[in-house]
């Protein structure tokens, strides 16, 4: 969540204003090269408390497996007096924050005005985290619980299905000391001055309204908030390995910074790419039980899809390789930074989403939009390298009908987010929101 804080405060950047960043030291690091106005943005290093259970030198969640969230949060939530200290010397007219619930505890004591910032899509806020959601506390709820939309959630389409609405479990669970995800959450928006969501209304204006008659505060929202187009340039390694494809030919897949396969899954999915016939670049973390992509691949794969086909177990440039001429197509996890590279981009999309959010997302892209398709689960939610290679083939086989409705759509959407105005008036907008909330 700290790469589209960073987008927002460039963007305030931009306009005039100083920003005073928290994050940890490791982020510090990775983040830097975002920092596109270093004389207005200045990163203030957090040093996270070590909580047992947790590896040591855990950061943030990319270093940890998704189980570990809830201990992450303790640490988190244990640099509280580190943020008083900033907070009282740096005296911003706004804090933004998502989950660190106790913040506006201490803002308030000082006449600071805080900005809840939602960098998910809307949806999951709607469908999940507002006051008239049901939540069971101590125990797992059902999938019949969980499916039980709150009173006056605006779509029959943007919902889950069967078992996906287990992907929710997570909201009654602890997150943090004798604290739920649910009830941090809404506590962190119920404390809020206003809240803000990274999505803009031609895509998620009722879900927007929802929930700010849901909780009685003002909704501003950023747009997408999409970076600049990178100064860096595409590491040399990755340049020569596409530059030999034919134009719009190779498929890339990365899952974000959290997501973690099954090792099962992982060979399903790199199985299904070689299926496909198509050159590929696939950046995944290793899969659970194993410590390197090598250990994970299936046997003999690297030998039958050598010179067409690469899976590298690191971070890549994903908006520098999206936006390479030789990429054709993105098979994606659907998280919500994904999902608008993924709709500014040329590339044909496919999803195979994860966790709740990335569901919802997908819902959006796939139902609503009709930007993308869907990779098809089994009964038991998982996938296989036919149904891989079966959504690959349908956006990128030249005479497929869904092939064609797809990009026809997507070229529609991203030619309406691209009109002239349209962000930088959202982000105008929010500047002025946020003028009157401290006039
Ligand atoms: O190898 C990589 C992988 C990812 N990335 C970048 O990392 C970002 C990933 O962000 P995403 O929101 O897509 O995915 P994450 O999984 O990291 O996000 C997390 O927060 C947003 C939620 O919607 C997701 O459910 C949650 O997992 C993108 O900006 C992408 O360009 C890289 O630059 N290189």
């Amino acid at each position: 969540h700290m790469t589209p804080f960073l987008h927002l405060s460039n963007k305030l950047a931009e306009r005039g204003h100083r920003i005073s960043f928290l994050l940890p030291n490791k982020a510090i690091q990775q983040l830097q090269h975002f920092n596109h106005y270093p004389n207005l943005i200045t990163f203030h290093s957090l040093t996270i408390p070590h909580v047992d259970g947790l590896p040591i030198g855990t950061e943030t969640a990319s270093d940890i497996p998704l189980s570990l969230n809830d201990l992450l949060s303790i640490a988190f939530d244990r640099t509280r007096p580190q943020f008083e200290e900033t907070v009282n010397t740096t005296r911003p007219d706004f804090v933004f924050y998502d989950s660190a619930h106790w913040i506006p505890e201490v803002t308030k004591q000082l006449g600071i005005k805080t900005i809840n910032y939602n960098v998910v899509c809307a949806a999951s806020i709607a469908i999940a985290l507002v006051p008239a959601r049901n939540v069971v506390k101590g125990r797992l709820m059902s999938e019949a619980e969980l499916a039980e939309l709150p009173v006056g959630y605006p779509s029959s389409n943007i919902v889950l299905h069967g078992k996906e609405w287990n992907a929710l479990t997570f909201i009654s669970f602890p997150f943090g000391e004798n604290i739920t995800f649910y009830d941090r959450i809404t506590t962190a928006i119920k404390g809020c001055d206003a809240i803000a969501i990274r999505t803009c209304s031609e895509i998620e204006g009722n879900m927007c309204d929802y929930i700010g008659n849901q909780y009685g505060k003002p909704v501003f929202l950023t747009g997408p908030v999409l970076p600049e187009p990178a100064e860096e340039k595409l590491d040399e390694k990755w340049e020569d390995c596409l530059s030999g494809f034919e134009q719009g030919s190779v498929l890339f897949c990365a899952f974000g910074s959290q997501y973690i396969l099954e090792k099962d899954q992982f060979q399903e999915l790199v199985l299904g790419f070689e299926l496909s016939g198509l050159p590929f670049l696939i950046a995944l973390k290793p899969p659970m039980g194993v410590s390197t992509i090598e250990q994970a691949l299936p046997e003999g794969f690297e030998e039958r899809v050598k010179g067409r086909g690469v899976v590298w177990g690191g971070w890549v440039q994903q908006p520098l390789i999206l936006a390479h001429k030789s990429v054709g197509c993105f098979v994606n996890h659907c998280g919500f930074g994904s999902m608008w590279e993924s709709l500014m981009s040329n590339c044909q999309i496919v999803l195979i989403p994860h966790l709740g959010d990335q569901i919802l997302n997908t819902r959006i892209m796939a139902g609503e939009l009709k930007v993308a398709v869907e990779v098809e689960r089994e009964e038991n939610g998982w996938f296989t390298k036919e149904s891989v290679c079966q959504a690959i083939k349908s956006v990128m086989d030249k005479d497929s009908e869904v092939g064609a409705l797809v990009k026809k759509n997507h070229e529609k959407w991203s030619e309406k987010l691209v009109t002239p105005g349209l962000m930088s008036g959202y982000i105008d907008k929010f500047v002025e929101n946020m003028k009157e909330l401290v006039r």
